[in-house]
């Protein structure tokens, strides 16, 4: 279980999170909205190690996560997507994937490209777990295209691949449906249900409605950098503070 403790967040004196708690499960999707501003994507950077909270804790199955370090942090199985897909975008779709597997000598970039011998095996099951990737994520059609190519919903579909190609236990996603069409939408709809189906935790930043009903297993709702409000899709659809602060113009 992925536990967040009291985590307080102030920059320049400004609280971004105020004491905020959750809990992730296995096997769930939980997912955290609120509006712009409310302090989602600090709380993601905290559980990934890129922030130090100034005070509270994470932790993982019951052992801390080792603050500010993000590096190590991955290490204990977490991975993550960010609202802007971060790809070589000169590379092919599978170079890039392939770049994204954390322990293998394909890490290094450089290493995979051009180290001989050794490693070519592992090279070879890499391209395997790639492809098979790939397929799940109704892209390997593109897969020796240049990732800079591809469509803005391809490009945060080939990121999610390429976090999961570490194979974490925990996955974080940081608004992955913003801006992306609605048939690639229900793409990652289908891809995060399955995550969820092999017993992976899943915490998704999203703004979509929709998508958080449709995966959500669990829902939190931040406001200014508290909790106002947490449960499932529906009641969370029913919580008439969380319909003024945030759903009011669109429920
Ligand atoms: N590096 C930073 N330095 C100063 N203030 C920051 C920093 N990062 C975030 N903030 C502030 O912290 C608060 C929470 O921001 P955060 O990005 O976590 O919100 P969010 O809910 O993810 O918003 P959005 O939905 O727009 O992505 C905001 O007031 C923001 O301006």
């Amino acid at each position: 279980m992925l536990s967040v403790r009291d985590v307080t967040v102030a920059f320049a004196g400004v609280r971004a999170l105020d004491a905020v708690s959750l809990e992730a499960r296995p096997g769930r999707i939980l997912g955290l909205i609120g509006p712009n501003g409310s302090g989602k994507s600090t709380l993601l950077n905290v559980v990934a190690g890129a922030i130090a909270p100034d005070s509270g804790s994470v932790s993982i199955e019951a052992v801390p996560i080792p603050a500010g370090r993000p590096e190590e942090v991955a290490a204990r199985g977490v991975a993550r997507t960010f609202q802007i897909p971060r790809l070589a975008r000169r590379l092919t779709v599978i170079q890039n994937m392939m770049v994204g597997r954390r322990d293998q000598p394909g890490e290094n970039l450089l290493t995979l490209l051009f180290r001989p011998g050794a490693s070519r095996r592992s090279e070879r099951a890499l391209v395997v777990d790639a492809r098979a990737m790939l397929a799940r994520l109704g892209l390997i059609h593109l897969a020796d295209h240049a990732a800079g190519g591809l469509s803005g919903g391809q490009q945060k579909l080939l990121s999610m691949g390429m976090a999961l190609m570490s194979d974490p236990p925990v996955l974080l996603l940081d608004e992955p449906a913003a801006g992306v069409n609605p048939v690639l939408v229900e793409q990652q709809i289908v891809f995060l249900k399955s995550l969820a189906a092999e017993g992976r935790t899943v915490l998704l930043i999203e703004h979509n409605m929709e998508m958080i009903a449709d995966v959500c297993d669990d829902v939190v709702v931040l406001d200014a950098g508290t909790v106002i409000a947490r449960g499932s899709p529906v009641d969370i659809r029913r919580n008439a503070q969380v319909m003024r602060s945030y759903l009011g113009e669109t429920a």
